[in-house]
């Protein structure tokens, strides 16, 4: 694949896995009804990148948008349960358009609908892992949403960008591209004059200042709005995953590769995605509180958290459960997978693991949190 003659290049361009996310705003009419031209331009510009040999995978928005009109809803309802019902119209009908969209290419097209749930216990993220590597390799594209229907207020994301984040750590994407109605990041309202593109952000900590100006949706149907955009290509940058915001008339030329709209540049290693989505995916079950020297054990030296270390724990929690891990002061430190439940760990804390395996048996010289399933946060 190569960009427009001349045109600079993103890193789309070399990227052989992408997930392109496309928000409600950018696939739905002025009157709400899904906008069947708009969904073929923008399967069209994905069918050619996977021509050109890349596996992509489409996070879609637009289940309520495309709810309301066949349920006579003038606009999107406010209340959680009348958004499921929308929703649970709308998905199928969205789906119905995106397989016939893209049979026009010879592709198939397989649904995933994941909660936060899914994404928090490791036993779902592996399941959905697996589903979508196995969608890859028989050549269908996977097309993304929330499960709307079953997600409560407390487990909702809410919102597709953050969840476009994590599937693209998930699948191990080289790529994240966004795309909304508007065609990249302003630096204030972009309806009011003005307001300029800024093309590049090689560290989110560059926006400091500009929170105020990265404003809510600019449609009725939209959710996030920019500041989601924003949070999702922070947490994909942080995975080392680079991320291109534009609006989905441009979803060609970006998909080409060439400099539109926003490009997020990545700050951090590529991690292993287990560890991201415990440090931005996971919901704590439960608090360990630690002593100095267990603070920098875990945090300078890498350690796993043993039970000598840990002075209180708070919380209703299971083994394998996502926890903080804070200091003494209380400030968050980490998130781990916690090795016991909350009723065993009062009985052990303070206590080193050799007097514990001695006096209870072999099963309690585990740690309480292993070094492989901890991820110390930034300060
Ligand atoms: N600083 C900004 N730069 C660009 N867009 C912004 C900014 N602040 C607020 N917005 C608004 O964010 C909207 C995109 O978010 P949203 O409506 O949630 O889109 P989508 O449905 O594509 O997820 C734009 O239409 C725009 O009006
Ligand atoms: N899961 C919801 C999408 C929520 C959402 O993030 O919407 P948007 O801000 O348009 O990307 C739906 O399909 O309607």
């Amino acid at each position: 694949m190569s960009a427009g003659a001349g045109a600079p290049a993103t890193p789309v361009l070399s990227a052989a896995r992408i997930v392109v996310k496309v928000g409600s705003s950018s696939l739905t009419t002025r009157q709400g009804a899904l906008d069947g031209d708009r969904v073929d331009a923008l399967v069209d510009a994905l069918a050619a990148r996977r021509a050109a040999g890349s596996d992509v995978v489409l996070v879609s928005s637009g289940a309520i948008a495309a709810g309301l009109s066949p349920l006579g809803l003038a606009r999107r309802p406010r209340d959680l349960a009348s958004q499921q019902a929308a929703a649970s119209v709308g998905q199928g009908l969205l789906v119905h358009r995106y397989t016939a969209a893209f049979a026009r290419h010879g592709l198939a097209v397989g649904q995933v609908l994941l909660t936060a749930e899914d994404v928090i216990r490791r036993a779902h993220y592996r399941n959905a892992q697996r589903t979508l590597f196995r969608l890859f390799a028989l050549g269908a594209v996977p097309v993304v949403n929330e499960n709307d229907t079953v997600a409560t207020h407390e487990i909702r994301f809410g919102d597709n960008d953050r969840l476009a984040a994590l599937v693209a750590q998930l699948v191990q994407a080289d790529a994240l591209v966004l795309l909304s109605d508007v065609d990249g990041l302003y630096d204030g309202d972009p309806r009011k004059p003005g307001a300029t593109l800024i093309p590049r952000v090689a560290d989110p900590a560059e926006l400091a200042g500009l929170e105020d100006r990265i404003g809510g949706t600019g449609s009725s149907v939209g959710t996030g709005g920019m500041a989601t955009k924003v949070e999702a290509a922070r947490i994909a940058a942080a995975a080392g995953i680079p991320t291109l915001l534009t609006s989905a008339a441009l979803a060609g030329a970006a998909l080409r590769g060439e400099q539109v709209g926003t490009s997020f540049l990545p700050t951090g290693p590529r991690r292993p995605p287990r560890l991201m989505w415990l440090a931005h995916a996971s919901s704590p079950r439960g608090r360990l509180v630690l002593d100095d020297g267990a603070v920098r054990a875990v945090v300078s030296r890498g350690a796993s958290l043993l039970p000598a270390g840990i002075t209180r724990v708070s919380g209703e929690f299971a083994a394998g459960d996502p926890v903080e891990l804070v200091d003494p002061a209380g400030l968050p430190v980490a998130r781990g997978l916690v090795n016991y439940d909350a009723g065993e760990l009062p009985g052990l804390l303070g206590r080193s693991t050799h007097e514990l395996a001695a006096e209870l048996g072999p099963a309690y010289e585990r740690e309480v949190v292993h070094r492989d399933d901890l991820v110390v946060l930034p300060r």
